[in-house]
Parts: C-alpha cells; sequence; structure tokens
C-alpha cells in the first residue's frame, strides 16, 4: 500500500488529521483512527477528517473523535474544511448538510438549526432542555441542544474554577445521555460576549469545540440572556456565532495547515 498525503490542520488548537480522499478512497475503522490519532505513537489529533467526493455537495466530510468514535458533526473540523476546498461550498456531513464560505485565514460555516427537543439531543426521557433538572454537585440546570452532535451546558460565575477533567467524563458517561455528551461550561460576562470550556465526548478537554460553541450560544439566546451576535472566548481563542433571521446559527474563526506529510498506513496495522 502507497503511503498516504494528510494534512495536520487546526481551529483555535482543536487539531485535526484531514485526509483529502477525493481522489482515491478511505474508510479508516476505530482501530485505525485511534492508532493515527495517538499523540506518542502517530500523528496525533483530537480528531480525524476523511474529505471525499459528494454526489450532493462540493464535498463530503466525515468525523471521528480520537477514541475511533464517527460523529455527525465538528464545526472547527468543517471550518478546516471549508478552508481546504476554498471558495463557496457546500459540505455533506452525517450531521446534515453545511454550507460554507472560506474566509483569509479561516470560514465561516452555516451549522444549520439547532434541535431542542429531548428525544433529538438524545436524552434517556422527556425533560426540558431549556434547564434539565439535574446536577452533578454544584452544576445544575443545564441547557441541552443537538447542533448536529449532542451537547449540554452549564451557566456558571468562572468557567476555569470548574474541574472540567473530572466531572466532564462522569457527565458524558452519565446513562440519562444515551449517545454520551459534550459538556461546556460558559459564563456570559456581556450579552455578546461568552466564556466557555468544553469537555468534548471521545477527545477530552480541548482547546477549542466549534459546535459547543454553537449549543453554548443556542441555549444562551434561547434563555434570552445572549444577543443575536456573540463572540465566543475559549482557551486556544475566539470564534464568532451569528444567529440569522432564519434562525440558523454562522460560526466564523480561523482554520489553518499546522503541516503536511505523508504516512505509511502498514507501520499501523
Ligand atoms: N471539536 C469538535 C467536536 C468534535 C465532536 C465531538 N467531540 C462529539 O463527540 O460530538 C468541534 O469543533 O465541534
Amino acid at each position: 500500500m502507497a503511503p498516504r498525503s494528510f494534512l495536520k490542520m487546526h481551529g483555535l488548537g482543536n487539531d485535526f488529521v484531514v485526509f483529502d480522499a477525493r481522489g482515491d478512497a478511505f474508510d479508516p475503522d476505530a482501530d485505525l483512527v485511534r492508532r493515527l490519532a495517538d499523540r506518542r505513537t502517530g500523528i496525533g489529533c483530537d480528531q480525524l477528517i476523511v474529505v471525499d467526493a459528494s454526489a450532493v455537495a462540493t464535498v463530503r466530510a466525515r468525523f471521528w473523535n480520537c477514541d475511533g468514535e464517527a460523529v455527525g458533526a465538528c464545526g472547527n473540523g468543517s471550518r478546516a474544511v471549508a478552508a481546504l476546498v476554498g471558495g463557496d461550498a457546500s459540505i455533506e456531513t452525517a450531521g446534515g448538510l453545511l454550507t460554507a464560505t472560506a474566509l483569509v485565514g479561516g470560514a465561516s460555516v452555516d451549522m444549520g438549526t439547532p434541535r431542542f427537543d429531548w428525544d433529538a439531543v438524545p436524552l434517556a426521557y422527556a425533560m426540558d432542555t431549556l434547564a434539565l433538572p439535574l446536577a452533578w454537585g454544584l452544576l445544575a440546570n443545564p441547557g441541552a441542544a443537538n447542533v448536529g452532535n449532542p451537547h449540554i451546558v452549564f451557566f456558571v460565575a468562572d468557567p476555569d474554577a470548574i474541574d472540567l477533567g473530572v466531572i466532564g467524563p462522569e457527565i458524558e458517561h452519565d446513562p440519562v445521555f444515551p449517545e454520551r455528551i459534550n459538556v461546556g461550561v460558559a459564563a456570559l460576562p456581556a450579552r455578546d460576549h461568552m466564556v466557555l470550556r468544553v469537555w468534548e465526548r471521545g477527545a477530552g478537554l480541548t482547546r477549542a469545540c466549534g459546535t459547543g460553541a454553537v449549543a453554548a450560544v443556542a441555549v444562551a439566546q434561547r434563555r434570552g440572556l445572549a444577543d443575536a451576535r456573540v463572540t465566543v472566548s475559549l482557551p486556544g481563542g475566539d470564534l464568532v456565532i451569528t444567529r440569522q433571521d432564519d434562525g440558523h446559527l454562522v460560526m466564523a474563526g480561523p482554520a489553518v495547515i499546522a503541516f503536511t506529510g505523508t504516512v505509511d498506513l502498514e507501520d499501523y496495522r
């Protein structure tokens, strides 16, 4: 098997190994994803992305967490794909069809309309997703949304004061979330500014989570706490999330190539 080219990309430090498979099909299994994503023995990444040809869009993008599980959406990864493709593009994903525009040093992506029905999140049983009647220690009453993948967000005074590395995995694996969950802790110092940290399902603490930012803003707007346009400050930098008149949430921010390389997949069998 010939060595395969890859790009190492990131959006605000949320990093990706990207395979452009438009001319050469590639279907990694979970074990291969885990091996390539390993930061000591592989290339290393939070998520692996395969870009394919699509019958309905400019490209198809498939996303895997570094734990090997395929996921429906990745906001920062979608910007990376948009930056790679260039211009105006549509991106077919398991979480829905996205439209995107490449910008200098990044991209903006229309992430669609958030879903708030309890069974769309999904939750194990019917609950009000505006404020779930659930608590883990002092963290209580999170909002929930599905933006192509599932998220809950807690509004707190200081996200840095939360030991998200400890409580995040406990919440991620709680049986109330049948598909597990991404966990955000957010503060709103102003109606147009959010500070956010995210424990990502299948990837842990990352420097930024694009869908986490979209979901947190969606919940804050639904609670009447945020303006239509919100700058979200994550550990890796800022994203701007804008709710359009049609209810779609558009995410804008950086996406860059860190380096390119080739990998011999025989070494990962
Ligand atoms: N980092 C991503 C989200 C990746 C998927 C997520 N961990 C999940 O399991 O749903 C982003 O930028 O949105």
